[in-house]
């Protein structure tokens, strides 16, 4: 069986920014997974555990923004307490939580991969988002440099699988679009490349827990 994420997790020297990961860490398929997490949801473990399961990754890691580039950060909890929501969410052998933008001291995309894949070679990096977030990818620093890093792995969300697979990003990149059968090559193949996963479908967003619209409750059913 191969090591779990929890064991190849992102750790930043104290001296210098160099990132250590164990040996074992070369040649792994690890899913990025960027995000507010402002609060951590039930979506955002289940992006994770279709992209382990249908992209064969064997880690992802969850990498809590220090803040969104396009969003306004007034409502933003601070850093440390969305880390432990997520880690208290997340809970998988191989989801690992992070906070490792803020000591990389990025907050760009383009340059926090590009930190990760100069400091793991060997590493096989594939960026995970929801539908949402294609649809206005174009609007992201250096979006076409991005899709040229890493292969990408879009999740269907509700409200934006149409919007964003007629998009300015899914039509410039739609000729490095993979078949979603093949899902377990993309980590393996060349940037650009991409894959829309179908099927998860969460209506789950940290906007509707925030305003307090959507409360994930247990149902129990008299008989
Ligand atoms: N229900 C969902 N289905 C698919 N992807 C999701 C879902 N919720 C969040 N994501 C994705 O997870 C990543 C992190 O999202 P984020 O932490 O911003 O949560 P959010 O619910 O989108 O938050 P907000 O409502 O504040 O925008 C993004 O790539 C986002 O597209
Ligand atoms: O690099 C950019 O220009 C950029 C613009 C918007 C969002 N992002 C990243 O996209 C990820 C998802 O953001 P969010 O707020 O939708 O969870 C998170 O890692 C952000 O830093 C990055």
């Amino acid at each position: 069986m191969r090591p779990f994420g929890s064991r190849i997790a992102p750790r930043l020297k104290r001296s210098g920014r160099r990132l250590v990961l164990p040996p074992h860490a070369k040649g792994m398929t690890i899913g990025l997974f960027g995000g507010s997490f402002n609060p951590p949801h039930e979506a955002h473990r289940l992006v994770a555990l279709a992209a382990l399961k249908r992209l064969g990754l064997d880690a992802v890691w969850w990498m809590v923004s220090p803040g969104n580039p396009l969003k306004a950060h007034s409502g933003l909890a601070p850093l440390a307490e969305r880390v432990s929501a997520a880690r208290a969410l997340a809970h998988h052998p191989a989801i690992k939580v992070t906070d490792i933008e803020a000591r990389l001291g990025t907050r760009f995309t383009f340059d926090t991969i590009a930190a990760l894949k100069a400091r793991c070679p060997g590493v096989r990096f594939v960026w995970i988002m929801g539908a949402d977030n294609l649809a206005q990818f174009h609007l992201w620093q250096n979006w076409l440099g991005i899709a040229g890093l890493v292969p990408m792995a879009i999740v269907d969300r509700p409200g934006a699988g149409l919007k964003s697979a007629g998009g300015v990003a899914a039509t410039r990149l739609a000729r490095y679009r993979l078949d979603e059968s093949d899902g377990h090559r993309l980590a393996f193949t060349q940037a650009p490349a991409w894959i829309f996963l179908h099927g998860l479908k969460s209506p789950l967003s940290s906007t509707a827990l925030r305003e307090k619209k959507l409360i994930p409750v247990k149902l129990h059913l008299s008989t």
